[in-house]
Formats: C-alpha cells, structure tokens, sequence
C-alpha cells in the first residue's frame, strides 16, 4: 500500500521510444557496450518482478541505459537506486529520472564502469544484517552488457566468498540477465549437458534460480541470442568451505577436459613427472572414481577433492602454484575454458 502511495506521487518521465533515444543521443547502439534495450513495459516489470518485494530497499541497477528498469525499479518505491552506466550519453536522461523523484527516492547516477565502481560506498551501513540473517533490504538488479556478465559474476562469487562489497552488508541478492547459454550453465545440475566451471562455482556460493527467458527478438538492436533471467542469493554456508582462488583452480583444472575422465584434468594440478600418483592420490583421498566425468561429479563430491587437494599442498607446498597453463604458453595446447 505504501508503495503504491509512493509510486503514486512521482510522475516519472516517459521511457523514449528506441527511435527516441537514437534519435535524442545522436547515437547508435554501441556495440562494445552490449547495448541491447529492452523497451517493452511488460517485459521489464517481469524482470523487476522477478527480484521480489523491493519497497523501501536500496537497490544498485548495473547499465540502467535510457533507464526502462529503472521506471519500473522507481514504481515499487524503493529508499535509493544507484544507477551505474558506462556511457555517459544516458546521463541526461537518467538526471530527468532523479529529477522526477526528488525528495522521494534518493538516486544516485555513477558514470563508470561496473568492473571498477566500489558499489557498497553508496550503500548506507544502517542497511547491513548479519550473514546468517534473512538477506539485506538490499538488491543488484540488471539487464547486463553481454560482454562484461561473466566476469562480473565470477569477480561478484569471489566477493560473496570474502563477504565483501555488497555482500559486507549481507546476503544481498542479485536479478540479473545473462546470455541464454551462460544462465544455462550458471543453474545446470550434476548431469545437465550445460554443467561446466560456472555451474559449480554459482552452485558453491548462491541458491541459482533460472527464472525465464527473454526472446532476442524483444531487445533493441536484436541480439544474436535469446537471454535468461536469473536469481542469486548467497548461501549462508558455502558447500566447499575453501578459498575462492583455490576452489576455481581445480574445478577449472577438471572441467579442461570435459569429455575426459575427470581425472585426466586433475592431473594438470600437478607438474608432469608427478602428475599421475598425485591425482590418483587426491582422488583415492575423496573417495571419487577416477573414471567418472566432470559433468558427473556433485558439489559435495567437488568439496571432498578441493579438500583433498588442500591436504596434499599442505604437505608438498611446491604444488600450490604449480599453473599448467603457464607452462603450456607457447606450445599447441587447446584448454577448453568454460
Ligand atoms: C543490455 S544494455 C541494457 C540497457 C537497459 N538497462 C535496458 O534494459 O534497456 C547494457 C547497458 O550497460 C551499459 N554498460 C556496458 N558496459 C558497462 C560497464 N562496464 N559498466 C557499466 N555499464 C555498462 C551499456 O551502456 C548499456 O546501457
């Protein structure tokens, strides 16, 4: 009801039509920036829907654009939205936004990169619970560039690690888009075909909830692909108990050779004239069948190697930094990545 009352007293400016905004910014989707914009109402409540109530939360929006999310984040009456876009063409538009809502949601404009904004200085403390508290009034909420959301997301897993950032203030949760394939891997379970490095790194540290899909076809310019919309919000407890660094490297040593035996990619862990006995070793210490395929393994099962293989560093410390891929540079080795 209160939200309703809120939303009610601000008069937002209306979302320019796409022609609008090419035609207002003299400028063309800029393709090194992701720009795909979703202009369809109905769409974009669905993906502010999809974070829950949001009504007087603090809410960060990566890549806000001509700010279609943003008017509808604004609706629900949120305290403060914090607008983080890259191209500084949609200031003026998001400026009319703040404008509109003076006195009624504090709105913050960051013209900046994502990959470099410390977010949690706009956030005020008062906002914190603790980490095995119901999640923060606090929300991440965007319609992400393509080309930065998977390393944002890895860089946001680490922080949610170290409880650092946003996630200092809690277990603040994320609504974000991604690529349909990626959201696809991000949710995938033990046995999906999509089950890959990402899977169980989103998997470690988030409750991953795969929402829906967005057709290519409703954004502007069109994208190659369709795009899924995924929920995250940090466990209370991570299933593998071990730093971020660590749990990376052999989960993405395992996955280099996906349709290998998985053992055939825990070897690389180690240098070459140990390779063989060591990874026997750390598989016999997890109790994993060495014949079993990445894709194969669970979680709890990826935490009783990750903890196998923190036993054998401990005592050969030589190992720790031991990077098969540096020492492949330069010779004809096809790592697949995923
Ligand atoms: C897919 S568009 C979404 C635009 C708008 N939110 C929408 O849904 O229509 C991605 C937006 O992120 C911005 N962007 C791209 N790279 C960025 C970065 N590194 N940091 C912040 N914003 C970025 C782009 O300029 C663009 O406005």
């Amino acid at each position: 009801m209160a939200a309703a009352k809120k939303a009610f007293q601000i008069r937002l400016p209306p979302l320019p039509s796409i022609k609008d905004v090419i035609k207002l910014y003299k400028l063309r989707a800029l393709r090194e920036l992701s720009q795909n914009f979703l202009m369809e109402p109905r769409l974009i409540d669905k993906i502010v829907n999809a974070a829950g109530n949001i009504e007087n939360h603090i809410v960060c929006e990566v890549g806000p654009g001509p700010g279609g999310i943003t008017r509808s984040i604004i609706q629900r009456g949120p305290r403060k939205v914090i607008l983080i876009e890259k191209d500084h063409r949609f200031t003026p538009s998001l400026e009319l936004i703040a404008d509109a809502c003076k006195n009624k949601v504090d709105v913050d404009i960051i013209t900046g990169d994502i990959l470099k904004t410390n977010i949690a200085q706009y956030i005020p403390e008062d906002a914190k619970t603790g980490w095995l508290d119901s999640p923060p009034p606090i929300n991440l909420i965007g319609n992400l560039p393509f080309s930065v959301s998977t390393i944002l997301i890895i860089r946001w897993l680490e922080m949610i690690s170290k409880q650092e950032g946003p996630w200092a203030f809690g277990r603040t949760r994320m609504t974000l888009t991604f690529q349909k394939e990626v959201a696809e891997r991000m949710a995938a379970r033990i046995l999906h075909d999509q089950r890959c490095r990402l899977s169980v790194m989103c998997q470690n540290w988030c409750n991953v909830n795969y929402k829906f899909d967005i057709s290519g076809a409703a954004f502007l310019p069109k994208p190659d692909v369709d795009v899924g919309v995924v929920t995250l919000t940090p466990l209370k407890q991570p299933i593998i108990k071990l730093p971020f660094k660590m749990v990376e490297k052999v989960v993405r040593q395992i996955f280099s050779m996906r349709q290998k035996y998985s053992i055939r990619g825990a070897q690389t862990l180690f240098p070459e004239d140990v390779r063989e006995e060591m990874a026997l070793r750390m598989y016999k210490m997890a109790e994993i069948d060495p014949v079993t395929r990445p894709f194969q393994i669970a979680n709890m099962e990826f935490a009783r190697i990750c903890h196998a293989y923190n036993e054998i560093i401990k005592e050969y410390p030589e190992f720790e930094h031991y990077d098969y891929r540096a020492q492949k540079v330069g010779k004809k080795v096809v790592v697949q990545e995923v």
